[in-house]
């Protein structure tokens, strides 16, 4: 896998300028562990799905600071010792994580990095700003495979992108269960099918539609899908879409599709369908694209419009309305000792240590309906609270549980051989099909339990007791 060119300076200012205290104190060697974490689930929706892991990993293993970013940081005034030192910066951390495309909810820790406090720090920005960008995307395109089903999704999105964000957008877009992309970068990159239909300009460029059709299909007879709505859809477009389908058959070619970008998309591709069907082309797929979302998706399915494909731009790589994924990083443990982050907010106390997440199944053992924050020594719990309201407990006395954190990166290295884009889409819809339905729906899902183990609970409070003034 390809990543832009990022070294260590890729990152906020305070995470270096903490890191040079440290340095000139003599703490650098000081080992500590970070939790990433969110708190709220985006769109109202009832999960999220976790994504950006493999980039984090491979970014990881290639981070330094180059001269030049020596040379600037010396310029923007850190001191010429610390500055020099990072010359022989490398990341030598341990990372657990939960497999990339798993499907995670607030306040679990679903990454750790352990490392000494300068090397920890230093990643932060970088590691927030990939997992919490792709980790939005990835589930606002889960969002709108649930509801497009066994149709095809395609990412148009570059264009409407927050800058480069298209780029990993896309990615996350398949990771979500998008089939293909129209960004060819981000196709080569990843190795992800790579389509594309024509524009309007296309079309207008040239006297005549039919002319226009014909010299595109002679152009790619593979892969041509006309763009009908130019001019009249049902009284121009789709007749010469007919008409040249008609010319690449007796060339012994197939027009693929028809791609319709405005009106109301199910009265057109039904009568697209039934104009189609009628000049005997029944394999000529209809794709639709204009401002989709899931919830555009939905209603046309809901209208049994005739549709194969999606093309989905603005609204999945900005996913609206929420802009960002809440993501945090925080400190649990330093120095040999557990640490917590006080705050007036109950629901933003953190959870202190070193943890591990399990996963608890439903009798049938095919579903799974809650999950436990635990310390990472701990076996499975047998009961778990409630995070903030002390009298809530459930007993998970018999049930199916999993570990969710797994070592990803030891030492800096790899722990695993990197897993292709393919196999982690697979996984999320593997995953989301193990989710009850009641936390999928869009209106007012059910609220995933999360809960933390008796021990961690003790912990917490003794914490918070000991810091209390
Ligand atoms: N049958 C439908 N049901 C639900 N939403 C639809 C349907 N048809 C189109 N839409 C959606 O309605 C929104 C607005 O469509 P509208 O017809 O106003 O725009 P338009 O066709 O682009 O207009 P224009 O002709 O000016 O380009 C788009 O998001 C589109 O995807
Ligand atoms: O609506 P979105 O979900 O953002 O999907 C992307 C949009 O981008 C293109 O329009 P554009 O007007 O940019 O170019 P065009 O002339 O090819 O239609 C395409 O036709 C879609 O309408
Ligand atoms: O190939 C297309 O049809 C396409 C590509 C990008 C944006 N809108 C449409």
């Amino acid at each position: 896998m390809k990543n832009f060119s990022i070294t260590g300076i890729y990152t906020d200012l305070y995470q270096l300028t903490m890191a040079q205290v440290y340095f000139l104190t003599g703490k650098s060697h000081l080992h500590c562990c970070f939790d990433y974490f969110f708190r709220k689930l985006p769109f109202e929706g009832g999960y999220a799905v976790f994504a950006g892991l493999e980039n984090v990993i491979d970014l990881l293993q290639e981070l330094h600071f180059s001269k030049d970013d020596i040379d600037y940081l010396k310029d923007i005034g850190l001191k010429r010792e610390f500055a020099d030192s990072l010359e022989h910066f490398r990341f030598r951390g341990t990372i657990y994580a939960v497999k990339e495309g798993e499907i995670v909810f607030p306040n679990e820790p679903i990454l750790r990095v352990e490392g000494n406090i300068l090397e920890a720090q230093i990643i932060e920005t970088m590691l927030l700003n990939i997992l919490n960008f792709q980790s939005l995307i990835a589930t606002k395109a889960a969002r709108m495979k649930s509801v497009a089903g066994t149709k095809t999704l395609i990412d148009f999105g570059l264009r409407r992108a927050q800058g480069t964000g298209g780029y990993h957008a896309t990615r996350a877009a398949i990771i979500g269960g998008f089939d293909s992309t129209s960004n060819v970068k981000a196709a080569c990159d990843f190795g992800i099918p790579c389509v594309g239909t024509m524009a309007h300009s296309f079309v207008q460029s040239y006297d005549q539609e039919l002319s226009a059709f014909r010299d595109f299909a002679a152009n790619r007879p593979e892969h041509c899908v006309l763009l009908v709505d130019t001019y009249d859809t049902l009284r121009s477009g789709i007749p010469n879409a007919i008409t040249v389908a008609g010319e690449m058959k007796a060339r012994g070619h197939r027009l693929q599709g028809i791609r319709l970008d405005s009106g109301d998309l199910s009265y057109l591709s039904k009568h697209a369908r039934k104009m189609l069907d009628d000049a005997g082309l029944h394999d000529v797929k209809i794709t639709v694209s204009n401002q989709l979302d899931e919830w555009v998706i939905k209603s046309l399915q809901d209208q049994h419009a005739p549709i194969d494909i999606f093309g989905v731009g603005t609204s999945l790589v900005t996913a609206p309305p929420d802009a960002a994924l809440d993501g945090v990083y925080k400190l649990a443990y330093a120095d040999g000792k557990p640490r917590i982050k006080l705050s007036e907010n109950l629901k933003k106390i953190t959870l202190p240590d070193k943890k591990q997440i399990y996963r608890t199944y439903l009798k049938d053992e095919h579903h799974f309906d809650a999950d436990v924050i635990c310390l990472q020594d701990e076996k499975a719990p047998s009961v778990m609270h409630h995070p903030f309201e002390p009298d809530k407990s459930l007993s998970l006395t018999g049930r199916k549980q999993e570990p969710l954190l797994h070592l990803v990166m030891q030492n800096g290295k790899r722990g695993n051989t990197p897993i292709p884009l393919k196999d982690i889409a697979r996984y999320t819809q593997k995953r989301l099909r193990m989710l009850p339905e009641e936390h999928k729906r869009f209106h007012y899902p059910h609220t995933y339990k999360v809960g933390i183990s008796e021990q961690l609970r003790h912990e917490r409070d003794e914490l918070k007791r000991l810091h209390k003034p």
